[in-house]
């Protein structure tokens, strides 16, 4: 298992969570403050958690009344530095992140959790080996599989107490991963419906989608 200084990765994180979790016990996350984020589509609340398991933190965005015990229109966002922020072509993250961003804005109500899960749990230094093992012609899932880890390291309990700190209970989830939508289920968290948020599929990612949709399961079509 590759490891080096600044790798936040990995099994040690997974394992520190999956500890802190253990028996069934409510995950927990401790809420540290909210404020105001202006975006150019909405003025979002922006709410920040600390994992004291693993020191990460976690961001939960929510926009109008979204603790009426109706429907919320949500996101869970796994990060990806080099989609989110850097604009990376290589995946769609960045314009899924933007696209539901502008959804919530549409809605006037909604919430996007930002889950600090980088590189599908791996770290972004692992990702980016992931990323140089692709170009030497694996797919995403076999680059995790020869650096030792599985195909998707995150876990979603973590969601719990900042959807139930929001006063969330049941979610129309934009996603186009089965597992996102099994596991808020298996939260007790209810999924009344999936939304698709199939966006920028470009020559660069075409090869990643389509290996989520054969080997992750995603819900995808050919083209968006
Ligand atoms: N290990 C690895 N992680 C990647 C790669 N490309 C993107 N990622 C990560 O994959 C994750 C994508 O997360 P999400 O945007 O929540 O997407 P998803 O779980 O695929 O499902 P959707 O809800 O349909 O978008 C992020 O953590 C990215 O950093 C890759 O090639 N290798
Ligand atoms: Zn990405």
């Amino acid at each position: 298992m590759p490891s080096t200084p600044g790798d936040d990765s990995d099994l040690t994180n997974h394992q520190r969570a999956a500890a802190a979790s253990e028996h069934g016990a409510a995950y927990r996350l401790d809420y540290i403050a909210a404020s105001k984020l202006p975006t150019p589509w909405a003025v979002f609340d922006i709410h920040v958690f600390v994992d004291p398991a693993t020191a990460k933190e976690h961001l939960l965005l929510t926009l109008g009344n979204v603790g009426d015990g109706l429907p919320v229109l949500a996101r869970v966002h796994s990060e990806c530095l080099t989609g989110d922020a850097l604009f990376s072509q290589r995946c769609d993250c960045g314009a899924q992140l933007e696209a539901a961003l502008q959804a919530i804005a549409k809605q006037g109500r909604g919430a996007l959790l930002y889950l600090r899960q980088e590189g599908r749990g791996i770290g972004l230094v692992n990702k980016i080996r992931a990323y140089q093992l692709q170009d030497q012609g694996a797919d995403t899932v076999e680059a995790n599989e020869r650096l030792g880890f599985p195909a998707d390291m995150r876990r979603y309990d973590l969601c719990r107490p900042m959807l139930d700190h929001a006063g969330i209970r049941s979610l129309r989830l934009m996603t186009n991963n089965p597992r996102k939508v099994a596991a808020m289920e298996k939260l007790g968290i209810q999924v009344v419906e999936r939304l698709p948020l199939q966006v920028n599929r470009n020559p660069y990612n075409e090869n990643y989608l389509t290996t989520k949709a054969s080997k992750l399961g995603h819900w995808l079509k050919d083209r968006s």
